[in-house]
């Protein structure tokens, strides 16, 4: 009869020997790169129920929030949630539709079409979506990646400009789950992709494309998501990568100074956030006359509760009521064709010297095969085979 302690102790020994074999049997199939193409999230459903999580994991991440924590847990659980999921869940039910959450899906479809377009000339470079906060988590994405064998890996926040709240959280969630591996794939991470020339003539090409059918407005407002004043004011690049965007795209399209305009919307809570506000501003430019609006969203790749409701839907209200009379909403690039050749060109720029990338076949390193031989050997001793 065996004492009862020594079982576990052996049992703890093979399972990790095994975790070890089974990790390293991975590295039997060919090496890949992995694009992780990541968004911010989303909730499950427009509901209360599904909010709260969701917005706790968001707006509990310090990225996002920078109040220091017992004081920000305080006001989130006993303030912010039991207020806000309730208010959000009606917004998002404004734009949900059978296929989910306009977010969500429409950036499945870019992500899909990204993929067919690398698969024939990089058939080892593998696409994986993912979401900041809710599903389909980072995490997620990152293991599908380890048991494909991705070993390099390039990440891609969907967001043009940089911001500490919503890129460094995705470079956050990466790195933290790289400290839990004992062999991590090579890393390479785009901050942001404003000075794009493409991406900025994208944009711009899709005012034109709006204007040839709908005319040209008295105005053209860029409304960009805000962050915290105080964020600026501690070094975050996002609010000047916002002037530059808006000023390369109305160059392009020829805008006389006062054609244009720079606003930031969806500020939350009491503190100064980035100015001008955008409900301030439609209100404003329908008080002095302004009668036709086009408004564009360039700090968002794809279409969601922020530019579909508090743009299109709201937005419209707000200006309407102020004496405007017609607000046009320009959507995101999304998944159109100019978005997905933007992107693929980014990545295969970012992705250059790795030979899945430049479409060659990358043989099983030295180092891998050591670890294979050892696994092997291990497997044989332990007789795990
Ligand atoms: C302190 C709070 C927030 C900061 C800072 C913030 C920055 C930020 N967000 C985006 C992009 C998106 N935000 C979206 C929704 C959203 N944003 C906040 C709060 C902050 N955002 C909240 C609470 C929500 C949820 C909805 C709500 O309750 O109002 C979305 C849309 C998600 C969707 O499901 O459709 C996007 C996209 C950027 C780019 C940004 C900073 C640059
Ligand atoms: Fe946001
Ligand atoms: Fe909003």
């Amino acid at each position: 009869m065996q004492s009862s302690n020594a079982q576990p102790a052996r049992s703890r020994h093979l399972v990790t020997t095994r975790q070890g074999v089974a990790e390293v049997t991975a590295h039997r199939q060919p090496a890949r790169a992995g694009i992780l193409m990541v968004n911010l999230g989303t909730p499950d459903a427009p509901t209360a129920k599904a909010l709260r999580p969701y917005l706790k994991q968001f707006l509990g991440d310090p990225r996002v929030v920078e109040v220091p924590r017992p004081i920000w847990w305080l006001i989130l659980n006993g303030v912010i949630l039991p207020f806000r999921a309730p208010k959000s869940a009606k917004a998002y039910a404004e734009v949900w539709t059978n296929e989910g959450s306009p977010l969500l899906f429409n950036n499945r479809r870019l992500a899909e079409k990204l993929a067919t377009e690398l698969e024939p000339d990089l058939p080892d470079v593998s696409l994986e979506l993912a979401m900041s906060y809710g599903q389909p988590s980072i995490q997620a994405a990152l293991e599908r990646m380890k048991a494909n064998n991705v070993q390099r890996l390039l990440v891609l926040p969907m967001y043009p400009q940089y911001s500490a709240t919503t890129t460094a959280s995705v470079f956050d969630q990466v790195t933290t789950w790289m400290q839990g591996q004992r062999f991590f794939p090579e890393l390479r991470f785009i901050n942001d992709f404003y000075r794009e020339s493409s991406w900025q003539e994208a944009i711009a090409d899709s005012v034109r494309r709006h204007q040839a059918e709908h005319g040209k407005p008295d105005k053209l407002l860029f409304s960009f998501h805000g962050i915290p004043k105080r964020n600026l004011q501690a070094g975050d690049p996002y609010y000047c990568q916002c002037q530059f965007s808006a000023r390369k795209i109305a160059e392009r399209l020829n805008l006389g100074e006062d054609d244009w305009q720079v606003s930031f919307q969806s500020r939350l809570g009491r503190a100064e956030w980035l100015k001008p506000y955008t409900d301030h501003t439609l209100e404003a430019l329908g008080h002095a006359g302004v009668k036709k609006l086009q408004v564009i969203c360039p700090g968002f790749s794809i279409d969601c509760l922020e530019t579909l409701e508090e743009i299109a839907m709201e937005g419209k209200e707000e200006f309407v009521e102020a004496g405007g009379e017609d607000l046009q909403y320009i959507p995101c690039l999304n998944e159109s064709d100019d978005h997905v050749a933007v992107l693929k060109q980014l990545c295969l720029r970012h992705g250059q010297g790795w030979p899945e990338f430049e479409g060659r076949c990358s043989e099983p390193e030295d180092h891998v095969r050591t670890r294979l031989e050892q696994a092997d050997k291990a497997a044989v001793t332990l007789n795990l085979e």
